[in-house]
């Protein structure tokens, strides 16, 4: 021990600085490690804390950042299935909380009940709303998918008149037996000829692309052509809606300043709309000095929407406004251009792998082919509208595909994203909605639900749309692929028919083999596209066998 009233030595000087320094370092330490304790004992509540909401909401909630850590983790996998997976943990309903400095917070639900009440009962207490308006407004306009009120409701009602008039029939049913006699079947007998593989997906969106258009502005952009060229236009359609779905995932005053600076994906989406716009322009002026000018002889035949609206007048009396007729169109084409298409590339994907249903919707064709008084087994083989109409259990398989595979969970043109709540509200389910509050339907988890579909919900089984062998559609709000309510697709009579004429042509034809090993995973994109397309070797069929 050292003495303080003693002389000290040098010795004792540096024993008595050596027990300073270890004082002071073991003052610091025990400071330190208080803070230390108290860190590790804030992190143990938060992390408790948070696995307990777990357990009642779902997911952990963290302070500041709420439920995105879960998120961005369920992003990097397969984002479909881990969302099926919360919601069915949740009894079909979850209420989201994004991080406090967003506007993520909202209610996910995949209950029937729900639907319907958001869908058909309280219709007008859901409509798409400022944020989702905001989103697409420079892509969409005022058009039909962007409408809410009156706007939607005047062209609905015409859209839905044209839809079912039987001029509009026969421009459906004509452009598609053209497009697929004269431009598919063509492009796939090259592959086989060539013994070359195709990406079915990429050929299939060509024809919806097409297809649409001719029906939407009455022009053939001519994308499904030999040599599978880049068209300008669905080029720029495409990225317009891709550059679109950024602004989804991307914070809203970020996408503006990026709009305002002409930065990143906001430049894209100016440059490709201009390519849109220029079209449309393009098709519009020319319609017209068609109509005034009355230079076509088959004007008066012209059944396509663009003409429709043209001959039709605004609340004001006064014809509609070009960039008004722009918006239809472009509305139109793109609820069109790639939901049948990528239909048929899951439907595909599924009969690859079930070689009995293909069997037995070949067996069906052969049935109802065979049922022609003048058959001929020799001559090309066109199917007309009432043999498609006969085809049940094609109809059966589509839609189990649909069902299967159906379409994404944050398409924000599917209306997932697009609901918020104008007044306080209750879910059937008893989840309570405040004002404001966003809801998203998961389509995609409603198709895989066990408490939906039954114990065999996730095997891919055509029958159980099938009653004594006829087609029986489910409700609208158990099977959502094309929504329900009044906002029910309006395409929906015309895309089964498009679907069954292009599979039934295709299959009668070809056996469709999946490359193998190619990897088939859905994207994050409007509709649930194949990232990496659908790799096909097609196989030509002996036909004679089949009419036996
Ligand atoms: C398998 C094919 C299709 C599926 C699964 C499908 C699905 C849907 C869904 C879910 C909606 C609701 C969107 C919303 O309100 O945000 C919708 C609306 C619509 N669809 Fe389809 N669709 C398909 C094909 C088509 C086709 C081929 C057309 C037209 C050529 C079309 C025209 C429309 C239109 C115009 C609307 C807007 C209805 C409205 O808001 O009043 N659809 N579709």
């Amino acid at each position: 021990m050292i003495n303080p009233s003693s002389n000290l030595t040098s010795s004792d000087y540096d024993e008595l600085a050596g027990n300073f320094v270890s004082w002071r370092f073991f003052l610091f330490f025990l400071r330190n490690a208080q803070v230390l304790e108290l860190v590790v004992a804030l992190f143990v509540f938060v992390a408790i804390h948070s696995l307990r909401q777990k357990k009642r909401q779902g997911l952990p909630i963290w302070p500041v950042l709420g439920m995105l850590p879960s998120l961005v983790l369920g992003l990097r996998g397969n984002m479909y299935e881990w969302i099926s997976h919360v919601l069915c943990q949740q009894n079909g309903t979850f209420r989201f909380k994004g991080p406090w400095f967003s506007s993520l917070n909202c209610v996910v639900t995949a209950d029937p009940r729900n639907l319907e009440h958001l869908l058909k009962t309280k219709f007008p207490n859901f409509p798409k709303g400022h944020y989702f308006r905001e989103t697409v407004c420079d892509l969409l306009g005022d058009g039909i998918f962007n409408a809410d009120d009156e706007t939607w409701q005047r062209q609905r009602k015409t859209a839905s008149i044209e839809f079912h008039s039987s001029k509009f029939r026969l421009l459906t049913t004509e452009s598609l037996l053209q497009l697929v006699h004269y431009r598919l079947l063509p492009v796939l007998e090259n592959v086989v000829n060539n013994s070359i593989s195709i990406d079915l997906q990429d050929i299939l969106l060509r024809l919806t692309f097409d297809n649409v258009c001719m029906i939407a502005f009455g022009v053939d952009p001519g994308c499904l052509s030999m040599g599978l060229p880049q068209i300008p236009f669905a080029r720029a359609f495409e990225d317009a809606t891709e550059a679109t779905v950024m602004r989804f995932v991307t914070p809203t005053c970020i996408w503006k300043a990026m709009r305002y600076l002409d930065l990143g994906a906001e430049k894209k989406l100016k440059r490709s709309i201009k390519g849109v716009d220029e079209f449309a322009e393009k098709v519009i002026r020319t319609r017209k000095k068609e109509l005034s000018e009355q230079i076509s002889n088959d004007k008066k035949q012209r059944s396509d929407l663009l003409t429709v609206f043209m001959g039709l007048k605004d609340e004001n009396g006064q014809p509609f406004s070009d960039k008004f007729l722009r918006d239809i169109c472009v509305n139109f084409i793109l609820a069109g251009r790639d939901t049948s298409s990528v239909a048929l590339s899951w439907f595909f994907w599924l009969l690859d792998q079930h070689s009995l249903v293909e069997d037995k919707i070949l067996a069906e064709i052969c049935k109802i082919v065979k049922e022609r008084q003048e058959f001929d087994p020799k001559s090309p083989l066109v199917f007309r509208p009432e043999e498609i109409k006969k085809m049940d259990y094609l109809q059966a398989a589509l839609s189990e595909a649909l069902r299967k595979c159906s379409f994404c969970l944050f398409l924000p043109l599917r209306n997932q994203f697009s609901d918020v709540v104008v007044e306080d509200d209750i879910f059937p389910d008893g989840t309570v909605l405040k004002k404001g509050t966003k809801v998203i339907y998961a389509i995609y988890t409603m198709g895989r639900m066990e408490a939906i579909w039954g114990k065999d919900c996730r095997e891919f089984k055509p029958e159980r749309w099938l009653k004594d062998g006829r087609f029986m559609s489910e409700s609208a709000y158990k099977f959502t692929a094309f929504n329900g309510g009044p906002r029910l697709c309006l395409g929906k009579d015309f895309a089964y028919y498009q679907m069954k004429f292009a599979a039934a042509s295709i299959i009668y034809r070809y056996h469709v083999k999946v490359v193998k090993d190619h990897h088939v995973v859905p994207k994050l994109a409007l509709t649930m596209y194949m990232k990496h397309g659908l790799k096909v070797n097609l196989i030509r069929r002996d036909r004679s066998p089949l009419h036996t």
